[in-house]
């Protein structure tokens, strides 16, 4: 051990860290993993788990996948519905985000959220096999939806995509952005840009006073890192479409200032899908489901009537 330490001491920049193991992990709101629903990553990276269940024995899965700098908890509400449709809904933070580990709002490559989200994925469905399986996803968790989906063409019964990233923004990406956002990730990855305004998230002020009070989201700059990797997200979004063929429920506002309408317009110009509807609602803005009261109830009713018809149908309890 004595000559262990003196070896250690030697090498510049080594540490012998006591290897720590779940027991002694801590979420960054310094709650044990082991008191929490959690899953390892491929990193080892604990990531906080949410599971909603069903009064009886559920007849469909659900994943959703959070937006960037948010957390699944957001989506309780989504949740409690689809569990009164008996699915069982299940969701994680994504790594940097919400009670998971990492870096807040930093991901090495986008597709650590993919790879994490089909491994939470593969152990439900273990659970509960034969279970037909929808996805969720809002904003960069549509992006992460997309990608998981093109991964797995055979495995998901349904997409349900509320305000997409498809395309980045005109604004936060023009070329000119583009260009200076790859010269500083050389330069300055972790330089942070603008942080989201709370204003333009939603009308609903009660809402974005939820959002900015919530100390689980994340209020922070965006590190150029962190935009390059959604830069990459989209493009890689703009080339799985063509092979996107399961249905799809897509919904968008028209004044939605952080994922541009147009995403989803290409999106239902491109994917060869049968079945692919897109709600548009005018002059909403980002968040959907947190949006004044008439458009989150439609988006809410939007979303139970495409899935109670599609697992009647699946479950051949429909009609005559
Ligand atoms: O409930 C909630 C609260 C938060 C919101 C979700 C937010 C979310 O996920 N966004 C919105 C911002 C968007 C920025 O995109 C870029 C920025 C710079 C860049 F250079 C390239 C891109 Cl593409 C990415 C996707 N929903």
């Amino acid at each position: 051990k004595q000559k262990n330490e003196e070896h250690t001491k030697d090498r510049p920049g080594s540490t012998s860290r006591m290897p720590e193991d779940s027991r002694a992990r801590l979420s960054p709101q310094g709650i044990a993993y082991k008191d929490l629903p959690h899953i390892a990553n491929a990193d080892g990276q604990h990531l906080f788990c949410r599971y909603w269940k069903p009064q009886a024995s559920p007849r469909a899965l659900a994943f959703v996948a959070h937006g960037a700098g948010e957390h699944c908890g957001r989506y309780d509400e989504l949740a409690q519905m689809l569990t009164g449709l008996n699915f069982f809904v299940f969701a994680h933070d994504h790594v940097g985000h919400g009670q998971s580990e990492g870096d807040r709002m930093v991901v090495s490559d986008f597709q650590v959220f993919i790879r994490d989200s089909l491994q939470h994925i593969d152990l439900v469905k273990k659970e509960h096999p034969g279970l037909p399986i929808y996805i969720f996803g809002h904003s960069m968790g549509g992006a992460i939806s997309i990608l998981t989906v093109s991964e797995r063409p055979s495995d998901f019964a349904g997409l349900v995509l509320i305000s997409p990233l498809i395309l980045p923004n005109p604004q936060s990406a023009t070329s000119f952005k583009v260009f200076a956002a790859k010269v500083l990730n050389h330069l300055l990855p972790s330089f942070s840009l603008g942080s989201i305004d709370p204003n333009i998230i939603s009308r609903n002020k009660e809402e974005v006073e939820a959002y900015v009070t919530d100390p689980l989201v994340y209020h922070g700059g965006m590190k150029v890192s962190f935009a390059m990797q959604l830069l990459n997200a989209s493009a890689r979004v703009g080339k799985a479409l063509p092979d996107i063929s399961l249905p799809v429920l897509l919904m968008h506002g028209t004044d939605d200032q952080l994922c541009d309408i147009k995403g989803s317009y290409h999106l239902m110009e491109t994917v060869p899908s049968q079945e692919k509807i897109l709600k548009v609602y005018d002059k909403a803005y980002h968040v959907l489901h947190k949006e004044l009261p008439e458009v989150s109830s439609a988006v809410f009713r939007e979303i139970e009537t495409w899935l109670a018809e599609k697992i009647v149908t699946a479950t051949g309890a429909g009609g005559i």
